[in-house]
């Protein structure tokens, strides 16, 4: 296990990035949506920080995946819930990390079956780069470079960390 980063810093980075983004396009009342898993905790901690007094909401991409008629159905799946139509909304979709852009393709895609927003912001706490489809956080705490056999593991948010894992490949 390493700690790569001061992920107070991290915090602190990705929550003004939000707010400078929310001032530039205007955004005053935005609706916020966690990734499962790793998002999750996430949201919670942004929503605390933006003082957002909307609940917000979780989205499980699993049957969104691109990938989900070859390893099928996680038994540990719950349904998303999402407290609020996405119609004509402004909506923060957040997540603990990008790297393929292949979750937040699928999140953009639920998104849409629960109503068509105004707009997306979309922050990460980290982009590993490395990316295989067209898309591109708004906002980031940190940009981190991997080597090919390397991935990275956040955990949060009691204590804030991150593991940097080898695959061996
Ligand atoms: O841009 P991508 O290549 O799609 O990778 C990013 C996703 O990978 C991790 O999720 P993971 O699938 O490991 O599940 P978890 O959130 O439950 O850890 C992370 O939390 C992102 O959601
Ligand atoms: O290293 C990685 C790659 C994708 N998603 C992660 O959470 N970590």
């Amino acid at each position: 296990m390493t700690a790569l980063l001061d992920m107070d810093r991290l915090l602190d980075d990705l929550e003004a990035g939000l707010r400078k983004k929310l001032e530039e396009r205007g955004v005053t009342s935005p609706a916020l949506i966690g990734i499962r898993t790793g998002g999750v905790w996430l949201a919670d901690v942004m929503s605390k920080r933006l003082g957002l007094q909307e609940p917000w909401g979780e989205l499980d991409i699993s049957f969104y995946r691109d990938d989900f008629s070859r390893i099928g159905l996680n038994p540990k799946v719950k349904p998303s819930s999402l407290p609020f139509s996405t119609e004509d909304r402004d909506i923060i979709l957040i997540d603990d990390v990008i790297m393929s852009g292949r979750t937040i393709r699928a999140a953009m895609n639920e998104i849409f079956d629960y109503g068509r927003p105004a707009s997306i912001i979309l922050a990460t706490l980290v982009d590993l780069g490395a990316r295989e489809l067209p898309v591109q956080p708004d906002v980031t705490g940190r940009v981190l470079a991997l080597q090919s056999h390397q991935r990275v593991k956040l955990r949060g948010p009691d204590p804030l960390h991150i593991e940097l894992q080898e695959t061996g490949k």
